[in-house]
């Protein structure tokens, strides 16, 4: 099972400009959890401090007992090895063959043999739909096949923790789908502890078991999927129906004026958009482990959460707990 990240009052400055102050969150073990924010709202710059790339001047990032932040270099370098990283655009060498990108991590970080690399890399090629491209430069694959081999490579080192930074990016909404559904199958077969960043409205609606925004440099929350999707908070909302209406403008933020003059024009409060189900790992696959620890654990916190999370949530699991989750259609096949 994936292990959990504790993040304690980070707050990270370049110079005189702060990115996001105090803060605070679990990412729980084995679970998928995503982080939304508007555009320049800090997410890569957060993803980078959890595996202590950046060194957040205040605040903890707890890896199996390391602090990302603080601990001595030598700790975080053998912490980092619990890390899979999924880049944007793949990060991969443009003059190496899919095989050699994604035995890269192998052969750079393990005495490994040769044999030994081919099983675990073309085991992982297969894991993400990719069986036969092997051979294949990274330029002569599409988009979607260039981010599979971005996870594949994350997946070399037996990751417990998995970090995805804009998954869909360049993706049409059906490959967006592809890989939705393939995050979702690979944390089903792994169970490791999942953070996708992304703007993404489809999957922040259909993945996640968690969820958290950035805005105007404060965590505005993260929690259970249903704490955000029904929010009625104005920043959540907004983005949540990409709508113009609100907080959020085409800078980050509107300015104060800008604001005042929308709502004294009636602009209105935005509707969450409706829930829809979590989507459901591929056939064949089982239930995620991930599932019934969530259940129990959000079941336990109903008390401490908004009336209209708590409300969605019993009726996921019903009023018992025990229902099955409710299911969505599928997606499968090549990306
Ligand atoms: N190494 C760095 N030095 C100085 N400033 C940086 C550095 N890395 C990021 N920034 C700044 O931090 C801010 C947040 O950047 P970041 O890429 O994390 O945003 P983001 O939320 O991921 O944006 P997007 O959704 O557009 O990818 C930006 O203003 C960026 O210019």
């Amino acid at each position: 099972m994936g292990i959990e990240v504790k993040v304690e009052g980070l707050t990270k400055s370049f110079g005189k400009q702060q990115i996001w102050q105090d803060v605070s969150l679990t990412l729980p073990a084995g679970e998928v959890s995503v982080m939304l924010g508007p555009s320049g709202t800090g997410k890569t710059v957060f993803l980078k401090s959890l595996i202590g790339l950046l060194k957040p001047e205040r605040g903890r990032v707890l890896v199996d007992g390391v602090d990302m932040a603080r601990s001595p270099e030598r700790d975080i370098m053998e912490a980092r090895k619990l890390f899979g990283l999924m880049f944007q655009d793949g990060a991969m060498f443009g003059s190496m063959n899919l095989f050699d990108n994604i035995a890269f991590p192998l052969r750079e970080h393990t005495k490994k043999k040769e044999s030994e690399i081919r099983r675990i890399v073309m085991e992982r090629i297969e894991v993400v739909g990719l069986l036969g491209a092997e051979g294949k430069l990274p330029g002569e694959i599409s988009g979607g096949m260039r981010k599979r081999a971005g996870l594949a490579r994350a997946l070399v080192l037996d990751p417990q923790i998995i970090l995805c930074d804009e998954p869909d990016s360049g993706l049409d909404p059906v490959r967006t789908a592809f890989i939705s559904q393939l995050l979702i199958d690979l944390n089903t077969k792994i169970d490791a502890t999942m953070l996708i960043v992304t703007h993404n409205l489809d999957i922040a609606a259909t993945v996640p078991d968690n969820m958290g925004m950035l805005f105007r440099r404060n965590l505005v929350t993260f929690g259970p999927r249903e704490v955000l999707l029904t929010s009625r908070e104005p920043v959540v909302a907004q983005f949540l129906t990409a709508s113009k209406t609100g907080p959020i403008g085409m800078s980050e933020e509107k300015d104060a004026a800008a604001l005042a003059a929308e709502a004294s024009g009636g602009g209105g409060v935005v509707e969450p958009r409706a829930l829809v189900p979590q989507l459901q790992p591929s056939p064949g696959l089982g239930e995620r482990a991930a599932v019934a620890r969530r259940r129990a654990r959000v079941l336990g916190m109903l008390d401490t959460l908004p009336p209209s999370a708590a409300a969605a949530i019993r009726a996921t699991y019903g009023p018992t707990g025990l229902e099955p989750t409710a299911v969505l259609p599928r997606a499968g096949g090549a990306v």
